[in-house]
Order: C-alpha cells, then structure tokens, then sequence
C-alpha cells in the first residue's frame, strides 16, 4: 500500500540541556572567578530524510553527542561567557563538523548570577540570584559552508516590574459588551519578554574561528544590558497611556540606543491589580476616574497581553 504521507519538515537534537561554567581567572596574582550558567536547545536539520522514512539511523548524530557537544564547548570555547558568541560557536561548529547537517538551532537561556557585594565591593568568587530575569539567545545557523548566515537574537525574559503611577487608561472603544472603567490613575505591572535581531556584519564570514570577530564588532553584552536598562527607564519614566504606547515608546528608545538591532518585538502580559471595592466598610479605596486605589487584588489570570515588533525604517 502507497503511504498517504511524505515528510515535509524536521529537525531533532537535544532541550532543556543545563550547563554551568566556570572560569577561573586571576587579577594581580589574585583568584576572580566568572561563572555562567545556561539551559540549551541544540536542534539541526539536513540530509536526514531517511532516519524517518526508512528507519536509517546512520544519518543521525545521536541527541547524547548533540549534548555532548554542549558540554565539550561549554569547557573549550572562548566565547562561552558570551552567550550571543557561544550560541553561534556551537551554531556554525554543527554546520561545518557535518557535511551532511544544513541548518543548527540554538537556543540559550541564562540563569542570573551577580556577584555579591561585600563591604561594598564585588566579591571575586561568590554570586546571588538577584532577579528571575533570564537573558535569551536565538541563533539559526544555516546556508553553505564558507558562506554561512546566521539569524541571531538577543532578549530577556520574566523581568518583572510594576509602578504605582504614571499609567492612565482611557477613552478606549465602548460597545454594549463594555464594562470596564476608564481609570487615570492606576498600577501597571507587566513580565518583560524582548527579543532584538541584529544582522551579522556583512563582511564578516561566519566560520566557527570567526565568531571572535563579530563577537568583537557588535559587543553582544552591551547590547543586551542596554535592552534591559531602557526597558527599565522607559517604564518606569513614561507617562502611559496603555500598554501599547509604552511598548512602542520602549521599543523606540531601544532603536535609539543600538544601531545594531534591526528590529525589536515585546511581548507584555498586562498583569492586573484590581481595585477592592471596600465601600461595604464606607472606605473610599480610589474606585472613581482619579484613580489612586491603595488595596488592590493582584489577579493571577487572565491577564491581557500585549504583543508587537517594530523595526527600523
Ligand atoms: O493598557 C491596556 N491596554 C489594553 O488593551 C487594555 N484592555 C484592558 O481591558 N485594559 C487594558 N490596558
């Protein structure tokens, strides 16, 4: 009997592989260590066809190497406290290493550690988890050997944030299925989640010897410290409107700061704090247009969500 079916798409490799490292290093002949620690998807796709179709495994690069492979550059790789370098070191090795691998995934959250301050000084060898925020990476290797591409972006996750003030939300559209109140007034609390591409320079072949140089040309580090600190400035400094105002205002200041990001999407979960209406006890808790409530419930779900990208001219 013909099969009904052909294979139009896959890829496979190895998630949720966690990976901490540690660098010893030494400042005047003193011991300053630097610790990263990250959670990977490595995936790829090419000529593989025939794992699925006729249960030949001797195309396939089991998932144990792929993870493997993490762990080998996790020790070997220059760049492996650059999670936007590393990303591409393993990218471009999975491309190159495989004659008959096309296209690598690579996918890398970063646990935060900062160093703890002692006596007001940073201590050389000792970290907290000082916020749930994550930096994120996406990489996709691709196209031929000696002319690879590289689709990369640059982000952060879960960065919570709320402000009591400066967050109005009025004149929206009314119909008969409107209840809510137009408020001047109220808490705004969302969980960040940005993501920014940012092209490769053109004239940089991407090789895995390469990676230092375009590490070096766009200094992924500080771009990702500039997404976090105008995400933060701008929220906590804009008059808004509506989540989609500041949003886009965010996203502006973000173009501003990095000519080196093309394009940049938010995703913002508008987590509500409603008002408790404390009438029944004759307490005014700010339910009218002004606004300025004091006791609110901070409602798990739903919470509205709020989503665009926006690229340079
Ligand atoms: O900033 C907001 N944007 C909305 O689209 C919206 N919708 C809603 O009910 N509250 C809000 N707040």
């Amino acid at each position: 009997m013909s099969e009904p079916g052909f294979i139009s798409s896959h890829r496979y490799g190895k998630d949720l592989v966690r990976v901490a490292r540690v660098v010893r290093d030494k400042v005047d002949g003193k011991d300053v260590h630097h610790v990263i620690e990250y959670t990977v998807r490595a995936l790829i796709d090419g000529d593989i066809d025939v794992s699925y179709t006729k249960a030949d495994n001797s195309v396939v690069v089991p998932t144990d190497t792929v993870k493997n492979t993490v762990n080998y550059f996790a020790k070997t790789s220059p760049h492996v406290l650059d999670p936007a370098a590393f990303a591409l070191h393993l990218g471009a090795h999975f491309v190159t290493r495989y004659d008959h691998i096309h296209t690598a995934w690579i996918d890398l959250t970063t646990h935060k550690w900062s160093r703890i301050a002692v006596d007001g000084e940073e201590h050389k060898w000792s970290f907290v988890r000082d916020g749930d925020e994550k930096t994120t990476v996406s990489v996709v290797v691709g196209g031929e050997v000696g002319h690879l591409t590289a689709d990369l972006k640059l982000g952060l996750k879960d960065l919570l944030v709320l402000k009591t003030s400066g967050s109005a939300f009025d004149k929206f559209w009314r119909d008969e299925l409107t209840t809510l109140a137009e408020v001047k007034d109220r808490l705004f609390s969302t969980s960040v989640t940005a993501t920014a591409s940012i092209p490769l320079p053109p004239n940089t072949p991407l090789t895995p010897d390469g990676v230092g140089e375009i590490a070096k040309a766009l200094d992924f580090p500080t771009i990702s410290a500039a997404i976090k600190k105008d995400t933060l400035e701008v929220f906590a400094t804009d008059e808004s409107a509506s989540v989609q105002a500041t949003l886009y205002n965010t996203a502006q200041r973000v173009l501003i700061s990095c000519p080196a990001v093309k394009d940049i999407h938010y995703s913002l979960p508008n987590k509500h704090y409603i008002p408790v209406n404390l009438s029944a006890f004759k307490l005014d808790n700010g339910l009218g247009y002004e606004g300025g409530a004091e006791v609110f419930y901070p409602a798990p779900d739903p919470s509205g969500l709020i989503e665009a990208t926006v690229s340079r001219k």
